[in-house]
């Protein structure tokens, strides 16, 4: 399966960084530790809770089982409730989202008629300054907190391929979410994982657990960044600056290894929110 797996400079193992509640740690303990996000072991082996959010578009079966029955939540951004709608047929009572959010103009009456019959919530958000994703993630938060949730990720399918402007509101929206929630929110469509790093700290990322392809990236979405990376085949001295029309790290690798398992982790610090994504495969 395909979740997420935290470590820490400290100590490895599964956590989640970032200070959620599940963790209680102190602010000087939270900067101090790097926590991971890749397509990890802590999911395979069963244990991490994630809440899932389902974007507008083509839906992997696989993805969709493995992750489902990890979630606590399950939520769909609009059109989004048409793929999983197609996806599940023949099973769908099994595939019911606790709720569908959205302005509604890509959902189709079959979809919206068949889910509301099955009493599942739908929340209309008609703001147009703020893309469904965005919308339907701050409900996503809000419920974990009104429920007293203990969730580890928030995994999000789909959002990065379709339309190019929605493809960067996707990564904007990972901005958004620094700003709504210490949870690590990561996404996923076909090979590719994105997740954006918080600014000034250490980042470790576990590459070993099999479910890595060869590639990885660090771009600097949001402005320069001077980053310093340590497990890459190409990595960025101290100082060294990330910036669009300078240097960007795209085509990246893995640091040489015989096994995949004898991987290191991949370590990263960053001034200011940077964007790592990798390649990804089932097993
Ligand atoms: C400066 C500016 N540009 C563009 C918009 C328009 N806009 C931004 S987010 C949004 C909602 C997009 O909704 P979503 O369902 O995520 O995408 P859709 O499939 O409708 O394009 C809209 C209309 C805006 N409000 N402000
Ligand atoms: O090409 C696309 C289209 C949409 N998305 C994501 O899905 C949600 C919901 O989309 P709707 O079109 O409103 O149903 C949208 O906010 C995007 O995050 C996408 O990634 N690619």
């Amino acid at each position: 399966g395909i979740t997420p797996a935290c470590a820490s400079d400290e100590h490895r193992g599964r956590c989640v960084d970032a200070g959620s509640a599940r963790t209680g740690r102190t602010r000087r303990e939270r900067h101090r530790s790097a926590h991971s996000v890749g397509p990890g072991s802590g999911g395979a082996a069963g244990k991490q809770k994630i809440c899932l959010l389902i974007l507008n578009q083509p839906l992997d079966a696989d993805y969709l089982h493995v992750l489902w029955r990890k979630a606590v939540i399950r939520a769909c951004a609009d059109g989004a409730a048409n793929h999983l709608y197609h996806a599940t047929d023949g099973h769908r009572d099994s595939f019911l989202p606790d709720y569908i959010s959205g302005d509604f103009d890509s959902i189709t009456p079959e979809v919206r008629s068949f889910y509301e019959g099955k009493k599942c919530r739908l929340i209309e958000t008609a703001d147009q300054d703020l893309t469904d994703f965005t919308k339907c993630l701050a409900i996503l938060l809000e419920e974990i907190k009104q429920r007293s949730l203990q969730v580890d990720t928030v995994v999000t399918l789909g959002g990065l391929a379709g339309r190019l402007d929605q493809t960067m509101a996707s990564i904007e929206t990972l901005f958004h979410a620094q700003n709504m929630t210490e949870l690590p929110v990561i996404i996923l469509q076909g090979c590719s994982l994105a997740y954006l790093l918080r600014a000034g700290m250490r980042h470790r990322l576990d590459v070993n657990t099999g479910l890595e392809g060869d590639w990885c990236s660090l771009i600097p979405v949001g402005g320069p960044c001077v980053t310093r990376t340590t497990g890459l085949k190409w990595n960025l001295a101290d100082g060294q600056v990330l910036q669009f029309g300078k240097l960007v790290s795209t085509s990246n690798t893995y640091e040489a290894h015989d096994a995949e398992e004898d991987r290191k982790p991949v370590l990263v610090q960053s001034d200011r929110p940077l964007l790592w994504s990798m390649g990804i495969h089932r097993k």
